[in-house]
């Protein structure tokens, strides 16, 4: 269990919030956080790393108490600093230092006296070998991406925190990652935190949610109890985003962007009435007809 049992004030746009997060979550999971912006998902991920102080409560991996500090106390009676935590990170701007190659990012993050070939296996599970001598600025966003990725596993971690790590990305780019992504979570036996905004991302990839508004867990669950209540049920369901609305006759056609397709299906003007391009949704069948139904933000 990962047990995040913290509160923090914090000073936003609107005023001052109070960030309370009380929760254990299951490790090996792929855990999402999920909420407007400034509701406080890049704070929980910067108190996981040691980034952040709270103001006080408990941050637990397992048997291993990384930060503790009672109400009214002082100073924590624990707080592990960032580089004795086992967690690697990857944030949206990759931060990959410029002047060095692929594999020299890598080997200046392993720890003195492991094993070089970690860097070497990393390489190869991310596909970067043949972009091992180059340097950053000559990669594609994508590329730049794999090894920020590889980077943050070099220390082995038990816990890998992605702040949006795709939303540079184009959709196939993402997508591709998406599944890399996947691949090495479960390789490397990793409870994986992700931050992000992207329905299909967080259907594709999580297995828990955790909604977060103005610094309080609002709703939390598989990513189907969470954001698909009151939606159709049926043999296939997929999420994804209008792209088109046409009316066609009595009936309008949706273009809808379902992972790297387009589907389009037939809908009835009740079903479309409330929808707009960018919109995203749940498709399904209901007595083999097609039916679409909104995803509604919280
Ligand atoms: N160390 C801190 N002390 C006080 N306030 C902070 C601190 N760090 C962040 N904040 C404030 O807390 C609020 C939440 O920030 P945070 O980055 O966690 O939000 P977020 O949910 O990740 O938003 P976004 O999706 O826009 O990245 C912001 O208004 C920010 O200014």
């Amino acid at each position: 269990m990962i047990v995040l049992d913290i509160q923090k004030r914090l000073l936003s746009a609107q005023g001052e919030i109070v960030l309370k997060v009380n929760y254990a979550f299951k490790e090996q999971d792929l855990i999402t956080l999920f909420g407007k912006s400034g509701a406080g998902k890049t704070t929980i991920l910067r108190i996981l790393a040691g980034l952040v102080e709270p103001d006080f409560g408990r941050v637990q991996v397992g048997d291993t108490l990384w930060f503790e500090r009672t109400k009214g106390a002082s100073k924590p009676s624990i707080n592990l600093p960032p580089q004795k935590r086992s967690i690697g990170f990857v944030f949206q701007d990759y931060a990959l230092f410029p002047n060095m190659s692929v594999e020299e990012n890598l080997y200046f993050a392993l720890p003195k006296g492991v094993d070089k070939k970690k860097v070497a296996e990393l390489l190869e599970i991310t596909e970067l070998q043949a972009l091992a001598k180059q340097k950053p600025n000559v990669l594609s966003g994508g590329q730049q991406q794999r090894v920020a990725l590889a980077r943050a596993l070099v220390r082995s971690p038990e816990i890998l925190l992605l702040d949006e790590p795709f939303s540079a990305l184009d959709s196939m780019m993402a997508y591709k990652l998406q599944k890399e992504l996947l691949k090495i979570h479960h390789h490397f036996n990793l409870t994986t935190f992700l931050v992000s905004h992207n329905f299909s991302e967080v259907f594709f990839l999580s297995n828990f949610v955790l909604c977060i508004e103005k610094g309080r867990i609002a709703k939390q669950g598989s990513p189907s109890s969470v954001f698909l209540e009151d939606m159709p049920s049926g043999k296939f369901r997929h999420s994804g985003v209008v792209l088109e609305i046409k009316k066609s006759g009595l009936v309008y056609i949706l273009s809808v962007l379902i992972g790297n397709e387009i589907a389009q299906i037939t809908a009835q003007e009740e079903e479309v009435r409330n929808l707009k391009s960018g919109d995203s949704v749940i498709l399904a069948s209901k007595a083999w007809n097609p039916v679409v139904a909104q995803i509604k933000n919280l």
